[in-house]
């Protein structure tokens, strides 16, 4: 029997059927929920869901129908098809949707339960696979970065030097300037680049989940807390935990990271214990800490401890040499990906590259070069490739007076609607860019009535 109830839909329009599997499913340890459609088995998936037994033929939505949509919404969650028909193409058009298995009627109780239950915990190692290689990036080797200006040279070599010593480096400068991809760097060329190398987001997560993926949790420390959960500051043993957006860690929460920094420890929530943890601590920020210390949003004696070794990134603009290289070197590694002949960059091209002043730096280069390739005729990026705002400089003195006579209001739509513009619609990453939480984007948005599409032109 499980250790606490798995969550199981039973989705049968036979109800002799669904009430039978379901006091059957009670009597094995599960916690069922009976529908009879498709179409409230989607519903019931905004609550936590561990497994989905699902009849082929339904009312209103049908078992194929409804693993489809499953699939695509949920494809973590295992599905397990009940079919009448003990037919061979029906159960491999099932697989290939995504089902998990497929039981025939009449069945073996006791197996029917014995397979949603392995079906369970092999997704559980799947996702644990998943949320694995999502936080453990690998590491970047020194070709990764391209650094032909000046004060990426020195950047790069003032980084190779204090890469293997353990003091915090806190790396500053503007979003999409790079700083992810130095932490990565530095990570590689440490001691520590055959350990992990973990990134946590302040802002992506609401302060409770935070602390425990930063910290981990014993069991029963809160409602849901149902086994230990290991930390990401223990999973990064003997390697790097890089926290981005540094400025947005919880106030409450900066003891804590205190704590870490100062006496190499910490506790778990709802733990007694206190452990001993090995790993440095590299930060990020595009914001200006003087402010947020000077409102008290954040400890001045915690941002001494992570700035022991400041590094700033520069700004693209400040470093325009780097432009060409940086797009040849998007297009090398998108070509190879797709395993297409390599795409060249026209002499028009390159001018409107040029002239431009970047102010999503190299996150906004990127995915221009991106999209530019996926248009682009007979291999070449020529400039009507670049589709985007990059026609005139972002910060021309035109911008700069069509926002005189507006409400702050007004320019406060126009930055955000842009820099969503600027970021495809991503409101994580527009959230950075602006310097501000991904809470706040969601508030202003609804305040100002934006949506990603909403046009924002001057
Ligand atoms: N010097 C560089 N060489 C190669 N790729 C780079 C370089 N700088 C940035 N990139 C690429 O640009 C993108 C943005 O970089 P990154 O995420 O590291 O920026 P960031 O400063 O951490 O942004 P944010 O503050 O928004 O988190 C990434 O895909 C990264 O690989």
């Amino acid at each position: 029997m499980p250790n606490s109830p798995y969550n199981l839909i039973i989705a049968d329009d036979d109800s002799t059927i669904r009430n039978l599997l379901s006091i059957k499913a009670t009597q094995h340890g599960f916690r069922p929920a009976t529908v009879s459609n498709g179409q409230e088995v989607l519903e019931m998936m905004k609550d936590h869901v561990d497994v989905v037994l699902l009849d082929l033929h339904m009312p209103k939505m049908d078992g194929f129908h409804c693993l489809q949509e499953l699939s695509k919404s949920h494809p973590l969650v295992p599905i397990i098809i009940l079919s009448g028909e003990n037919d061979a193409s029906s159960a491999m058009k099932a697989v290939k949707l995504g089902a998990h298995d497929y039981i025939t009627k009449p069945f073996d109780l006791n197996l029917l339960f014995t397979t949603l239950r392995n079906a369970k915990k092999y997704s559980h190692i799947q996702r644990e696979n998943q949320s694995l290689k999502d936080s453990i990036s690998p590491a970047a080797t020194s070709t990764d970065v391209i650094a032909y200006s000046a004060p990426m040279k020195k950047l790069m070599a003032n980084a190779k030097k204090v890469a293997h010593l353990d003091s915090s480096i806190l790396l500053t400068g503007e979003s999409g300037t790079g700083k992810g991809v130095l932490a990565r760097y530095m990570h590689a060329q440490s001691d520590r680049a055959d350990k992990p190398f973990i990134t946590v987001s302040c802002p992506a997560l609401p302060r409770e989940l935070l602390e425990s993926e930063l910290f981990g949790h014993e069991k029963g420390a809160f409602t849901g807390a149902l086994k230990r959960r290991v930390g990401k500051i223990e999973a990064a043993k003997g390697g790097t935990l890089f926290l981005d957006e540094i400025g947005d860690l919880p106030i409450d929460l900066q003891p804590k990271l205190l704590n870490v920094l100062q006496d190499k420890e910490f506790q778990r929530i709802g733990g007694e214990q206190t452990l001993p943890c090995d790993v440095r601590i590299i930060t990020a920020t595009n914001i200006d800490f003087k402010e947020k210390i000077k409102n008290k949003e954040f400890r001045e004696d915690l941002y001494y401890r992570i700035s022991v070794i400041p590094l700033e990134l520069p700004a693209l603009r400040t470093r325009p040499e780097e432009i060409i290289p940086l797009s040849e070197h998007f297009l090398k590694r998108i070509t190879l990906q797709r395993g297409s002949p390599s795409i060249v960059i026209s002499k028009s091209a390159t001018k409107k590259l040029l002239q431009y002043d970047w102010p999503g730096n190299v996150r906004q280069l990127e995915n221009l070069i991106e999209r530019a390739s996926a248009f682009c005729e007979d291999n070449q990026i020529d400039a009507d490739d670049l589709v985007g705002n990059i026609d005139s400089p972002s910060n021309s003195d035109t911008t700069t007076n069509s926002l005189a006579g507006k409400t702050l209001a007004e320019i406060e739509k126009i930055a955000i609607g842009q820099t969503l513009d600027l970021c495809n619609g991503n409101k994580a990453e527009s959230a950075r860019t602006l310097g501000i939480s991904e809470k706040s984007i969601y508030n202003k948005m609804n305040r100002l009535n934006l949506t990603p599409t909403t046009k924002t032109q001057l």
